[in-house]
Protein backbone atom coordinates (compact mmCIF):
# COMPACT_ATOMS: atom_id res chain seq x y z
CA UNK A 1 0.00 0.00 0.00
CA UNK A 2 1.42 3.47 -0.89
CA UNK A 3 1.54 6.08 1.92
CA UNK A 4 1.43 9.61 2.16
CA UNK A 5 4.65 11.83 2.27
CA UNK A 6 4.70 15.03 5.45
CA UNK A 7 6.84 17.58 5.24
CA UNK A 8 7.11 19.10 8.68
CA UNK A 9 8.66 23.17 8.94
CA UNK A 10 8.95 25.50 11.50
CA UNK A 11 7.21 28.34 10.19
CA UNK A 12 4.79 29.17 7.24
CA UNK A 13 7.39 31.07 5.30
CA UNK A 14 9.15 27.45 5.31
CA UNK A 15 5.96 25.79 4.24
CA UNK A 16 5.28 28.29 1.27
CA UNK A 17 8.88 27.76 -0.28
CA UNK A 18 8.55 23.77 0.25
CA UNK A 19 4.85 23.85 -1.07
CA UNK A 20 5.74 26.17 -3.82
CA UNK A 21 6.32 23.20 -6.80
CA UNK A 22 3.33 21.16 -5.02
CA UNK A 23 0.17 22.59 -6.34
CA UNK A 24 -2.85 24.06 -4.42
CA UNK A 25 -3.50 22.53 -1.39
CA UNK A 26 -6.16 21.29 0.19
CA UNK A 27 -6.36 22.70 4.14
CA UNK A 28 -6.90 19.64 6.65
CA UNK A 29 -7.76 20.77 10.73
CA UNK A 30 -5.93 18.79 12.92
CA UNK A 31 -6.66 18.76 16.26
CA UNK A 32 -4.80 21.10 18.41
CA UNK A 33 -5.19 23.78 16.44
CA UNK A 34 -2.98 22.61 13.80
CA UNK A 35 -3.93 22.73 9.89
CA UNK A 36 -1.98 20.35 7.11
CA UNK A 37 -1.92 21.65 3.81
CA UNK A 38 -2.74 18.28 1.69
CA UNK A 39 -1.23 18.22 -2.12
CA UNK A 40 -2.42 15.39 -2.97
CA UNK A 41 -0.06 12.60 -1.39
CA UNK A 42 1.80 15.06 0.03
CA UNK A 43 1.14 16.81 3.13
CA UNK A 44 2.74 20.10 4.68
CA UNK A 45 2.53 20.69 7.93
CA UNK A 46 3.51 24.24 10.27
CA UNK A 47 4.98 22.74 13.42
CA UNK A 48 6.68 25.67 15.34
CA UNK A 49 9.62 26.28 16.36
CA UNK A 50 12.20 23.86 18.39
CA UNK A 51 12.33 20.09 18.98
CA UNK A 52 9.07 20.10 21.63
CA UNK A 53 6.50 21.70 19.38
CA UNK A 54 7.55 20.60 16.53
CA UNK A 55 7.10 16.90 18.16
CA UNK A 56 3.62 17.33 19.50
CA UNK A 57 2.96 18.65 15.87
CA UNK A 58 4.23 15.30 14.01
CA UNK A 59 3.23 12.92 16.54
CA UNK A 60 -0.20 14.65 16.19
CA UNK A 61 -0.50 14.00 11.81
CA UNK A 62 1.07 10.51 12.34
CA UNK A 63 -1.39 10.04 14.90
CA UNK A 64 -4.18 11.21 12.65
CA UNK A 65 -3.16 9.71 9.60
CA UNK A 66 -2.57 5.83 11.36
CA UNK A 67 -5.90 5.94 12.67
CA UNK A 68 -7.72 7.63 9.77
CA UNK A 69 -6.00 6.78 6.53
CA UNK A 70 -3.18 4.86 5.45
CA UNK A 71 -0.54 6.23 7.09
CA UNK A 72 3.01 7.95 5.70
CA UNK A 73 5.47 6.56 4.38
CA UNK A 74 8.35 9.25 4.97
CA UNK A 75 8.45 11.96 6.85
CA UNK A 76 10.70 15.17 6.21
CA UNK A 77 12.08 18.23 8.61
CA UNK A 78 12.70 21.28 6.46
CA UNK A 79 13.67 24.70 6.66
CA UNK A 80 16.06 27.35 6.82
CA UNK A 81 19.45 26.33 8.95
CA UNK A 82 23.04 27.53 10.14
CA UNK A 83 25.51 25.87 8.26
CA UNK A 84 29.22 25.09 9.65
CA UNK A 85 31.55 26.94 7.36
CA UNK A 86 33.37 26.05 4.98
CA UNK A 87 31.49 22.76 4.84
CA UNK A 88 28.00 24.70 4.18
CA UNK A 89 28.09 28.70 2.50
CA UNK A 90 24.87 30.42 3.25
CA UNK A 91 22.91 29.56 0.32
CA UNK A 92 23.74 25.90 -0.18
CA UNK A 93 21.27 23.22 1.38
CA UNK A 94 22.05 19.73 3.96
CA UNK A 95 20.65 16.35 3.28
CA UNK A 96 21.01 14.88 6.59
CA UNK A 97 22.82 11.40 6.82
CA UNK A 98 22.23 11.91 10.30
CA UNK A 99 19.82 13.72 12.61
CA UNK A 100 21.33 14.52 15.64
CA UNK A 101 20.16 16.13 18.86
CA UNK A 102 23.37 18.32 20.39
CA UNK A 103 22.34 19.52 23.65
CA UNK A 104 20.38 16.50 25.11
CA UNK A 105 22.78 15.18 27.25
CA UNK A 106 24.38 16.20 30.55
CA UNK A 107 27.51 19.21 31.81
CA UNK A 108 29.90 17.81 33.60
CA UNK A 109 33.30 19.09 34.74
CA UNK A 110 34.62 16.79 32.41
CA UNK A 111 32.98 17.85 29.62
CA UNK A 112 29.38 16.93 27.63
CA UNK A 113 27.80 13.52 27.86
CA UNK A 114 25.34 12.89 25.36
CA UNK A 115 21.90 11.02 26.77
CA UNK A 116 23.03 7.79 25.76
CA UNK A 117 25.99 8.08 27.72
CA UNK A 118 23.87 8.57 30.39
CA UNK A 119 21.91 5.45 29.90
CA UNK A 120 18.61 7.58 28.61
CA UNK A 121 17.90 6.73 25.61
CA UNK A 122 19.47 8.28 22.01
CA UNK A 123 20.38 11.53 20.62
CA UNK A 124 21.21 10.26 16.79
CA UNK A 125 18.60 9.05 14.37
CA UNK A 126 20.12 7.67 11.33
CA UNK A 127 18.54 8.39 8.07
CA UNK A 128 18.66 5.38 5.44
CA UNK A 129 21.24 5.94 2.81
CA UNK A 130 18.66 4.33 -0.26
CA UNK A 131 16.08 7.46 0.85
CA UNK A 132 19.80 9.78 1.18
CA UNK A 133 20.92 8.32 -2.42
CA UNK A 134 17.79 9.33 -4.04
CA UNK A 135 17.62 12.96 -2.57
CA UNK A 136 20.78 13.65 -3.50
CA UNK A 137 20.83 11.93 -6.54
CA UNK A 138 17.84 14.27 -7.31
CA UNK A 139 19.53 17.23 -6.64
CA UNK A 140 22.64 16.42 -8.44
CA UNK A 141 20.30 17.52 -11.66
CA UNK A 142 20.13 21.23 -10.74
CA UNK A 143 19.86 22.21 -7.33
CA UNK A 144 21.80 24.43 -4.93
CA UNK A 145 25.04 23.26 -3.98
CA UNK A 146 24.21 20.19 -1.44
CA UNK A 147 25.73 18.50 1.19
CA UNK A 148 24.99 15.17 2.99
CA UNK A 149 26.12 15.04 6.19
CA UNK A 150 25.03 14.96 9.80
CA UNK A 151 22.47 17.92 11.01
CA UNK A 152 22.45 19.02 14.49
CA UNK A 153 19.40 19.97 16.68
CA UNK A 154 19.82 22.74 19.21
CA UNK A 155 17.41 24.41 21.60
CA UNK A 156 19.19 27.40 21.89
CA UNK A 157 21.10 29.20 18.34
CA UNK A 158 24.92 29.39 18.59
CA UNK A 159 25.83 32.66 18.94
CA UNK A 160 29.73 32.92 19.65
CA UNK A 161 32.14 31.14 18.18
CA UNK A 162 33.17 29.46 21.36
CA UNK A 163 30.04 27.24 21.33
CA UNK A 164 30.65 26.97 16.98
CA UNK A 165 34.02 25.34 18.14
CA UNK A 166 32.44 23.29 20.77
CA UNK A 167 29.80 21.64 17.95
CA UNK A 168 32.36 21.32 15.83
CA UNK A 169 34.50 19.64 17.87
CA UNK A 170 32.41 16.89 19.01
CA UNK A 171 30.54 16.59 15.86
CA UNK A 172 33.50 17.13 13.29
CA UNK A 173 31.18 15.75 10.38
CA UNK A 174 28.18 17.45 10.82
CA UNK A 175 26.83 20.37 8.43
CA UNK A 176 24.07 22.74 9.83
CA UNK A 177 22.57 23.04 12.75
CA UNK A 178 18.41 23.66 13.70
CA UNK A 179 15.81 23.71 16.26
CA UNK A 180 13.29 20.87 14.56
CA UNK A 181 15.14 18.22 13.45
CA UNK A 182 15.17 15.79 16.29
CA UNK A 183 11.70 16.72 17.61
CA UNK A 184 10.07 15.42 13.91
CA UNK A 185 12.70 12.41 14.16
CA UNK A 186 11.57 10.89 17.33
CA UNK A 187 7.69 11.42 16.38
CA UNK A 188 8.51 9.87 13.37
CA UNK A 189 10.25 6.92 14.93
CA UNK A 190 7.56 6.32 17.31
CA UNK A 191 5.18 5.71 14.30
CA UNK A 192 8.26 3.72 12.90
CA UNK A 193 8.30 6.45 9.71
CA UNK A 194 11.44 7.09 7.84
CA UNK A 195 12.49 10.46 8.71
CA UNK A 196 15.02 12.81 6.65
CA UNK A 197 16.25 16.77 7.09
CA UNK A 198 16.49 18.77 4.38
CA UNK A 199 17.61 22.20 4.99
CA UNK A 200 18.79 25.74 3.50
CA UNK A 201 21.33 26.94 5.09
CA UNK A 202 20.61 30.94 5.98
CA UNK A 203 23.68 32.31 7.88
CA UNK A 204 26.75 30.67 9.34
CA UNK A 205 26.98 29.04 12.62
CA UNK A 206 29.34 31.14 15.06
CA UNK A 207 29.13 34.36 16.23
CA UNK A 208 25.53 36.12 16.11
CA UNK A 209 25.27 38.61 13.40
CA UNK A 210 21.88 39.23 12.70
CA UNK A 211 22.45 41.63 9.57
CA UNK A 212 24.21 38.84 8.25
CA UNK A 213 21.45 36.41 8.01
CA UNK A 214 20.00 35.40 4.36
CA UNK A 215 16.29 34.13 4.91
CA UNK A 216 15.51 35.02 2.23
CA UNK A 217 18.25 33.19 0.29
CA UNK A 218 17.46 30.42 1.96
CA UNK A 219 14.15 30.25 1.61
CA UNK A 220 14.94 30.48 -2.08
CA UNK A 221 17.35 27.34 -2.35
CA UNK A 222 14.77 25.52 0.00
CA UNK A 223 11.84 26.23 -2.65
CA UNK A 224 14.42 25.12 -5.14
CA UNK A 225 15.01 21.95 -3.63
CA UNK A 226 11.62 20.55 -3.27
CA UNK A 227 10.19 22.00 -6.48
CA UNK A 228 12.97 19.59 -8.12
CA UNK A 229 11.88 16.93 -5.35
CA UNK A 230 8.23 17.17 -6.10
CA UNK A 231 9.19 16.32 -9.54
CA UNK A 232 11.38 12.91 -8.40
CA UNK A 233 11.38 11.58 -5.23
CA UNK A 234 7.98 12.78 -3.61
CA UNK A 235 6.45 12.15 -7.47
CA UNK A 236 4.27 9.60 -5.62
CA UNK A 237 3.59 8.46 -2.18
CA UNK A 238 6.38 6.00 -0.47
CA UNK A 239 5.28 2.08 0.13
O1 LIG B 1 19.71 35.57 16.58
C1 LIG B 1 18.67 36.15 16.21
O2 LIG B 1 18.23 37.20 16.64
C2 LIG B 1 17.86 35.47 15.16
C3 LIG B 1 17.55 36.09 13.97
C4 LIG B 1 16.81 35.37 13.01
C5 LIG B 1 16.37 34.06 13.28
C6 LIG B 1 16.68 33.52 14.51
C7 LIG B 1 16.23 32.22 14.87
O3 LIG B 1 16.27 31.84 16.01
C8 LIG B 1 15.72 31.32 13.74
C9 LIG B 1 15.47 29.96 14.29
C10 LIG B 1 14.69 29.16 13.28
O4 LIG B 1 15.46 29.06 12.06
C11 LIG B 1 16.21 27.85 12.07
N1 LIG B 1 17.61 28.29 12.10
C12 LIG B 1 18.17 29.09 11.17
N2 LIG B 1 19.47 29.32 11.43
C13 LIG B 1 19.74 28.64 12.57
C14 LIG B 1 20.95 28.51 13.34
O5 LIG B 1 22.03 29.06 13.05
N3 LIG B 1 20.85 27.73 14.46
C15 LIG B 1 19.69 27.11 14.80
N4 LIG B 1 18.53 27.22 14.11
C16 LIG B 1 18.58 27.98 13.00
C17 LIG B 1 15.71 27.02 13.22
O6 LIG B 1 15.42 25.71 12.81
C18 LIG B 1 14.47 27.74 13.72
O7 LIG B 1 13.30 27.26 13.12
C19 LIG B 1 17.43 34.19 15.46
Amino acid sequence: MAHRILIVTAVAAEADSVSAGLGSPEPRPLPGGLVLRRHGHVDVLVGGVGPAAVAAATGTALACEALAGSGYGLVVSAGIAGGFQPAAPVGSVVVSSAIVAADLGAETPDGYLAVEDLGFGRSVHLVPEELTGRITAALDAGAPPHALAPVLTVSTVTGTARRAAELAERHPAAAAEAMEGFGVAEAAAAHGVPVVEIRAVSNAVGPRDRAAWRIGEALGALRHTFELLSRTVFVEAHA
